[in-house]
Order: C-alpha cells, then structure tokens, then sequence
C-alpha cells in the first residue's frame, strides 16, 4: 500500500478551517469539496490514459484519452457524498458506484447497509470517497468489497488518516495482488480511546448533514 500525504500549502489553510469547530455545515460542505478536487489532482495521477488521433486546426496529432473501461468513483455513504462532486469536477466522465457502511461507535466495527455497484468489476479502477480513515475497519471494508468483485487498482482519497488506520489497512491488504494508495490532505497524530481522530474535525458525516440520532 502507497500512501501520498499532500503537501501543498492550499491544503493546509482549507484544511484548517475545515477542523476550526465553529466552521458551520455550508462552509464545511464547500470546503470539503475543494480539498477533494486538490487531492483529486494528484489522485488521479496514473488512471488510466491510451492515446488517441485529433486533428487541431493546424495539424493532425495525437492526443491522450481516459481509456476504458471508465474509472469508477465509490463515494462511502454518508460521509463520503461530501467528496464526489469535487471527485467528478477532474472526472467527469467517470462512473459512479454507491457504498453505504456505518461504524458501530461502541466496538468500532463497519457493517455495509446498502450497495448499488457494478456486479463485475474486472479491470476497473477505482477511486473511493471516505473524508475518515480511523481504525481502517471501514475503508478496509470497502476495499475488499470491490476487490472481490474484480477491481484491479484501487485509490483512496480521504481528508484526513491516523496512523494506526493506516497500519492495520496496510496488515490486512497485506496478501492483496491490487495495488492500493491512499491519498490523504494530513496524516494526524492518533487515535483517541473512542477511536477519533486526534486533532482530526470531529464526526465528518454530522459536520456535512447533522448530527443522527
Ligand atoms: O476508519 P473507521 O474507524 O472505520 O472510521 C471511519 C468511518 O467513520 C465515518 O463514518 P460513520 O460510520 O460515522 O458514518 P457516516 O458517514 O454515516 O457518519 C467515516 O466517514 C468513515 O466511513
Ligand atoms: O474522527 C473520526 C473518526 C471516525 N469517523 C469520523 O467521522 N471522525
Ligand atoms: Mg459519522
């Protein structure tokens, strides 16, 4: 697994505003989604492109295309719809699979409550929306999700990672022939006993939609 922390001083300021606790829901929702189309930058950095004839007005020349199949952007419900419009601002043409999952916030396990995603996935790349990677159980989750069904190059794009996230991810794709990386805007320091992120923002999806009860 490949992690890729952005480094770019953009970032840093969205993201600061974004973890300030007196940043309301439409600033966070807008703020969400241009960190999102930042990462997305260097996300997207090797999808897949074949090469392709054009004529411009002066010259025929070749060019480059996404190739196919098209990517696939699987936002991670709830929080992660937060992400997509500024994911299909870079790839508009991508297609769009949905994952719902929720942690359990007594044992901190993921349980998956809706799918609606392609049932054949070979040779798909994938690029999955989650802003929290904490303990990892979610993301690692997903990721075997799609994997099982064919995807064969996963990217995450997430807002914010703890290392102890990362390392159990990192274990448990540890046999996994797909190659994955994580892009993230900031790597904090830990986790607290109620597996939150440390300084990290709070709970993402309540600070995009409110909080459930
Ligand atoms: O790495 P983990 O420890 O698994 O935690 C991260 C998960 O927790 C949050 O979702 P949550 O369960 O709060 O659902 P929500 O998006 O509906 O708020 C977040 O968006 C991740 O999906
Ligand atoms: O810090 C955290 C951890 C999990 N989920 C969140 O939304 N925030
Ligand atoms: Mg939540």
């Amino acid at each position: 697994m490949r992690t890729l922390v952005v480094d770019h001083p953009l970032v840093a300021h969205k993201l600061t505003v974004l973890r300030d606790e007196t940043t309301e829901s439409p600033t966070f929702r807008n703020l969400a989604d241009e960190l999102v189309t930042l990462l997305a930058y260097e996300a997207t950095r090797d999808v897949r492109v074949e090469d392709c004839a054009i004529v411009t007005p002066v010259a025929p020349t070749t060019g480059t295309k996404l190739a196919a199949p098209r990517p696939l952007v699987v936002p991670i419900l709830r929080a992660g719809l937060g992400m997509l419009d500024g994911m299909m601002r870079l790839l508009p043409t991508a297609e769009v699979g949905f994952l719902g999952m929720v942690r359990n916030e007594e044992t901190l396990e993921a349980s998956t409550y809706a799918e609606r995603l392609p049932d054949d996935l070979s040779g798909r790349q994938c690029y999955v929306l989650d802003p929290m990677l904490a303990t990892g159980g979610t993301l690692a989750a997903a990721i075997r999700f799609l994997t099982n069904r064919g995807a064969d190059h996963i990217t995450a794009v997430c807002l914010l990672a703890a290392p102890e996230g990362c390392a159990r991810l990192e274990d448990e794709l540890a046999g996994l022939d797909v190659p994955v990386t994580v892009v993230v805007a900031a790597m904090d320091e830990r986790l607290n006993e109620k597996g939150y992120i440390v300084p990290g923002l709070g709970d993402a999806g309540d600070r995009l939609y409110g909080v459930v009860g």
